[in-house]
This record gives structure tokens, sequence and C-alpha cells, in this order.
């Protein structure tokens, strides 16, 4: 792993963190910014659930956590985020879902010595996020409405507070994600266009 962390503090990557309630629309827009920004998507969830998939030594716990809609020790998180980055060859991320309480955001910072370029933020009320969630037929074990009770839960407690520390740098740029599909990304483009592209426009 020291290599891995020798090769990101050289590169210096560009990351914003894309966070947002469970159900948001996190996966959804990251894959319109992919397909218009030449950013690399890197879901944090959707690392852990391959990582449980793979049959790591750490899959049943990750398994019990996200079943539970807890948050999984930093150490493991931030290890798979830093080989995806490396096995990306990308220097652009997105990173979705992550940091997710003070403790992820705290152990990246102190392992990667990177700071986000800014922090997207989705805000929709929890009414619409559960409607989502519970149609969203992916078959995913924490998409039960027992489970996304407690994610939301999480998400008050310990990720807001994540997006306020954020806000209180001028980093959040925040986006009405209670609108449909299309409409966030007008929203979200303006986010990632150039100043200079938006004058010239
Ligand atoms: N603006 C929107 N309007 C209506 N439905 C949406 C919108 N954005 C996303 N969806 C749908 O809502 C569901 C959840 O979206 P998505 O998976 O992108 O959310 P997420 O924030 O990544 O959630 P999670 O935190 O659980 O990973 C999906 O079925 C998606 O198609
Ligand atoms: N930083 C993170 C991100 C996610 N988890 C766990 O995965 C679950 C699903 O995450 P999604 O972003 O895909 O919704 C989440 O509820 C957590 O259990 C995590 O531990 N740490
Ligand atoms: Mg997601």
């Amino acid at each position: 792993m020291q290599d891995v962390k020798l090769s990101l503090a050289y590169k210096k990557p560009t990351v914003v963190f894309v966070l947002g309630g469970p159900g948001s629309g996190k996966g959804t827009q990251c894959a319109n910014i992919v397909q218009n920004f030449h950013y690399t998507h890197l879901s944090a969830g959707d690392l852990l659930r391959a990582e449980i998939k793979s049959g790591s030594e750490n899959g049943t716990m990750i398994q019990n956590m996200i079943k539970e809609g807890k948050i999984v020790p930093s150490e493991v998180t931030i290890k798979l985020l830093e080989k995806a980055m490396l096995d990306s060859g990308n220097d652009k991320f997105l990173i979705d879902g992550f940091p997710r309480n003070e403790e992820n955001r705290a152990a990246f910072e102190a392992v990667t010595k990177i700071e986000p370029e800014f922090v997207l933020f989705f805000n929709c009320p929890e009414e619409e996020m559960e409607r989502r969630l519970l149609s969203r037929n992916q078959g995913r074990e924490d998409d039960n409405i027992e489970t996304i009770r407690k994610r939301f839960k999480v998400f008050l407690e310990s990720s807001l507070p994540v997006i306020e520390y954020y806000k209180a740098k001028g980093k959040v740029r925040e986006i009405d994600a209670a609108k449909p599909i299309e409409e966030v990304f007008e929203a979200v483009k303006v986010v990632f266009t150039p100043k200079e592209e938006k004058v010239n426009a």
C-alpha cells in the first residue's frame, strides 16, 4: 500500500466528494458526470459490496454492517478507495458516498493528504428518497424499510455534520435533488463547467 500512497501523493489527483442521503441520486448523477466530464466514479458502497462478493476476510463484517446501515471502519474503505484510484489510471475522481462520518473524513485526509476540490451535495427530502429506494429494484439487501430508516438516522447524525464541516470551508455545492433526473443534471453541469466557459456560453 506504500506504493499506492506515494503514487497518489505524486499525482495530486482531483477529488470531488459526492454526498447526499440514501437514494438522493448520487450514483445516477455520477454516471452522467462521467460521460461529460472525464471523471472516474468510485462509489464507496459499490466497492464494499464488491469486497463482500470477492470472498475477502472482511466480507462477513462488511455485509453485517451494510444490513444494519452502519458505517464500515475507515481503514477498510480507504484501502479500497486508494486501490481503485490507482488502478483507474485517471487523476480525476468522483468519490460517491464518502466521507460518511467524521472518522472517514479525518482518516482519508490523514492517509492520502488529499483535500477535495469541492463537495457536491444532493439535497432531497426523506419522503422522496424513501420512495426511490423502495422502488429501486436492484436487489440491494439494505433497500428494505427497516434498514432504510436506520440509514436515514445515520445520515442525519453522522453524515450531515461532515457536510456542515465542508460548508464552513466554502466547499459545498448544493443541488436540489428532488427534481427530475434531467433537471438535476442541468444544475450539476453548471457546477462542473469551468468559469471561462460559462462566460463565453
Ligand atoms: N432525480 C430523480 N428523480 C427520480 N428518481 C431518481 C432520481 N435520481 C435517481 N432516481 C432513482 O432513484 C433510485 C436511487 O438513485 P441512486 O441509486 O442514484 O441514489 P444514491 O444516492 O446513489 O443511493 P444510495 O445512497 O442508496 O446508493 C434509483 O432507482 C434511480 O433511478
Ligand atoms: N463510506 C461508506 C459508504 C458506504 N458504507 C456502507 O455501505 C452502505 C451502502 O452505501 P451506499 O452509498 O451504496 O448507499 C452504507 O449504508 C454503509 O453501510 C460505509 O460503511 N461507508
Ligand atoms: Mg449509490
